[in-house]
């Protein structure tokens, strides 16, 4: 394997922290994000015609911090309280700067994201991406483009997943359905975008 001659298998450059908030508090900030973001549910034009995503979506940010993703132009929303005080977390223990945060809803375990890569130009060569979950635990698999090497991760309520370095180069990732789960889970993807 080509992997061998390099010394070993691939890992994405992630840091990983599973009980990053108190159990207590993310439970809080999972109640005060279903009030106080304005939850979307976005469409995507596909082969087959025009499908709604399985999640809900929101979008905050600095003005001009306009992110398109999967062919949808967000404008960002004002930062709400709970959220800057999440930001404010992630970026004290990143040492990184965010301007916007992507926010997902996943309902129950029929909701869930497909393999992407998060690689859209205005987020630059290495983003720092600091993935912060809340509710219900789901599944967060990651697959290297080269090797198909898969790594996992069990995103449970107050973790925090910073992905980095050349993980959205070298990696896809995504969150699969988890059948039977009734469990709702808010996960927000803090990003420096280039501002336009
Ligand atoms: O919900 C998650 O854990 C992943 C979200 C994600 O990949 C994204 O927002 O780009
Ligand atoms: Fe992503």
């Amino acid at each position: 394997m080509i992997e061998d001659m390099f010394g070993g298998a691939p890992e994405p450059a992630v840091d990983w922290y599973p009980r990053w908030l108190k159990p207590e508090d993310a439970a809080r900030a999972l109640l005060n994000l279903v009030d106080e973001v304005a939850w979307k549910q976005d469409t995507i034009g596909t082969p087959g015609g025009i499908k709604r995503l399985p999640r809900l979506t929101g979008w905050q940010g600095d003005p001009g911090a306009v992110y398109v993703y999967s062919g949808i132009r967000n404008e960002p929303l004002e930062w709400t309280p709970t959220v800057l005080e999440l930001k404010a977390a992630a970026e004290a223990v990143t040492s990184a700067i965010f301007n916007s945060v992507l926010l997902n809803r996943y309902r129950s375990g029929d909701d869930s994201m497909g393999w992407h890569a998060d690689r859209e130009p205005e987020l630059g060569e290495e983003p720092v991406i600091a993935s912060v979950s809340l509710g219900a635990a789901r599944r967060f698999d990651l697959r290297h483009n080269a090797t198909g090497a898969m790594r996992s991760f069990q995103l449970t309520s107050g973790s925090l997943l910073v992905m980095r370095g050349r993980t959205q180069a070298e990696w896809r990732h995504r969150v699969p359905k988890a059948p039977g789960l009734v469990g709702e889970r808010i996960n927000l993807t803090f990003r420096f975008v280039t501002p336009r």
